[in-house]
């Protein structure tokens, strides 16, 4: 059965409303401007997150220090990588921070998925592009990766059966999850419950 991690938790009802309907990972947006959390803000949502999800902190190009400092004080488990480190970069992170890395790839091209084949990071996950833009890449392109990967990009309560027919890791979720840029909980609810319902 695939995961399902909801992205870009700003609120504290967010919290309340993924600790109703549990899905497997969270993430809190270090980036950006719609979804940023400061580190204060992430603190104050982490500590009131259920234990059995599992936090991602979501970086664009981050000082590594910012994601040690994060990832010491157990404000996120995981790191997602959204921006354009390369390998030098996950190696001198791995240095520091012993977290699982997701690094994101916007996927367009036969190079792109080769890029993807490539990433030591421990997960990789395939958008759209930049990230949160509610926008779905050709999924076919899909189909040449070999080894297990995150669908994410404009997956919608519509969508996520199609979505999950492509059998990826985990799927991620943010504008889908959203009604007039804010997470709303019945779209959680549906989506989690799509997840957990498939054979
Ligand atoms: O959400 C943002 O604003 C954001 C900004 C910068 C980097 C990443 C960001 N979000 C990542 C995600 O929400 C998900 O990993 C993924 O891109 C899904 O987004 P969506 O297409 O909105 O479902």
């Amino acid at each position: 059965m695939s995961k399902i991690k909801i992205c870009g938790l700003t609120r504290p009802e967010d919290i309340q409303a993924v600790n109703r309907w549990q899905p497997d990972y969270i993430g809190l947006v270090f980036a950006g401007r719609k979804r940023r959390v400061t580190p204060a803000q992430a603190r104050t949502l982490r500590a009131a997150l259920h234990p059995a999800i599992t936090a991602v902190g979501v970086f664009v190009n981050a000082p590594i220090e910012l994601i040690r400092q994060l990832w010491r004080e157990g404000t996120i488990q995981w790191v997602q990588l959204h921006g354009q480190e390369d390998e030098a970069y996950i190696r001198a992170l791995r240095a520091c921070v012993r977290a699982p890395i997701i690094q994101a790839f916007s996927l367009q091209s036969r190079a792109d998925v080769q890029r993807l084949q490539a990433s030591s990071a421990d997960l990789v996950l395939a958008d759209h592009g930049g990230g949160g833009s509610g926008r779905r890449f050709d999924w076919s392109w899909t189909a040449y990766i070999q080894r297990p990967y995150i669908l994410a990009g404009g997956i919608t309560c519509q969508t996520i059966q199609e979505a999950l027919r492509l059998r990826p890791y985990a799927v991620d979720i943010s504008s889908g999850a959203e009604t007039g840029g804010h997470k709303e909980e019945k779209k959680i609810q549906a989506l989690v419950q799509c997840v957990r319902r498939r054979p």
